[in-house]
């Protein structure tokens, strides 16, 4: 019998990138809830009890609604790729190459969580430098971003591309999360192992899918005599043995005169690039990814594919 997949919230941006990357798999079974009824209640939760897997693309309230659901029903398994659960102790979080346990322990989770975009740009670049002992778990970290408008669902793609639109945004570029209370920095700083919050500054750019993440880091407050080559080194060794997630030659990324948020669109990858000049005691570490792919909708199927035993 192949696995029955149950998309909640199929209809929204990330839920409609998942079910294209699932359209061409023979070896599942997916359930399909009519457009006009992506609201009804009961038919959501029909689905959800009768898969014996839910991806959940709501916001989150719905998303706890749709847990609520399922309460009792242990034999559904969830993916939520809202941001209700990222911190909660009993979800796993859906990162798998975050650390060397993570992979295992999405692989027999009922509950997954899957990352932000921002954060698994953030905590790709942070934790195994943290873990590793190089990056202090109470250094003044930012994050710096910016995101394609897709980031911000189906509101904000009306907003940006209808001028029609009530609420319409004309600009090329804004900057948001102004209060520094943005929902992401809870994630960042756990999955981070950080024992301060970052201070992190997103913005969105007039592009719909694509997303650069910036840590940049003083060297000398770092511990040890840590050198650009020695903190590639670092993330070249964590990163080894999979091909998610790549870490950029230190010869390639010295080349580099732009990065272009858009190269890894339409792709579940991530490169990782150590940016600076030898001596000049800085460095510039960033991620690259699709905020729909590695950073949400891609996410979810490698999550599904490990908890189901599939690929990956
Ligand atoms: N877009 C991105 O890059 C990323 C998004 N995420 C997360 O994924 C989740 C979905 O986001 P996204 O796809 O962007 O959002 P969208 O707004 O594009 O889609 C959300 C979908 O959920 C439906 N929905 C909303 N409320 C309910 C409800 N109460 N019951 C049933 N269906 C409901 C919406 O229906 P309707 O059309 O009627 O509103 C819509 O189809 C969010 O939690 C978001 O934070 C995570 C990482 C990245
Ligand atoms: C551009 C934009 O608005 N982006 C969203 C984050 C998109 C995302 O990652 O969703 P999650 O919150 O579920 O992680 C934001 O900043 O709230």
């Amino acid at each position: 019998m192949k696995p029955k997949i149950f998309i909640d919230g199929e209809h929204g941006t990330t839920g409609l990138q998942i079910r294209t990357r699932l359209a061409e798999r023979s070896d599942l079974d997916v359930l399909s809830i009519p457009e006009a009824e992506r609201r009804n209640k009961d038919m959501r939760a029909d689905f959800l009890k009768s898969a014996d897997l839910a991806i959940l693309c709501l916001p989150d309230d719905a998303s706890r609604e749709a847990v609520a659901i399922l309460e009792g029903k242990n034999s559904t398994r969830i993916i939520d790729t809202s941001t209700a659960h990222r911190v909660h102790p009993d979800w796993a979080y859906g990162f798998a190459e975050m650390d060397g346990a993570q992979r295992a322990l999405i692989a027999k989770a009922r509950l997954v969580a899957n990352p932000g975009c921002y954060p698994t740009g953030a905590i790709s670049l942070i934790r195994p430098l943290v873990a590793a002992g190089i990056l202090p778990a109470d250094y003044p970290v930012s994050v710096n971003a910016v995101s394609g408008y897709t980031g911000g669902g189906k509101q904000m793609i009306a907003q940006m591309e209808d001028p029609a639109n009530p609420e319409h945004i004309a600009s090329p570029h804004f900057l948001y999360g102004l209060t520094l209370a943005h929902k992401h920095v809870p994630e960042m700083k756990q999955h981070g192992l950080l024992d301060r919050k970052p201070i992190f500054a997103p913005s969105v750019g007039r592009f719909a899918q694509g997303m650069i993440v910036q840590v940049p880091l003083h060297l000398a407050d770092l511990n040890g005599a840590v050198t650009l080559g020695g903190i590639h080194a670092a993330l070249a060794a964590h990163y080894a043995g999979q091909d998610v997630v790549e870490v950029v030659p230190l010869a390639e990324s010295a080349k580099l005169a732009r990065l272009d948020p858009t190269e890894l669109n339409d792709t579940d990858l991530m490169k990782l690039y150590v940016f600076g000049t030898d001596g000049q005691g800085q460095v510039n570490l960033v991620a690259l990814l699709d905020n729909l792919g590695k950073g949400a909708s891609g996410a979810a199927v490698q999550n599904m594919d490990l908890m189901l035993g599939l690929k990956h």
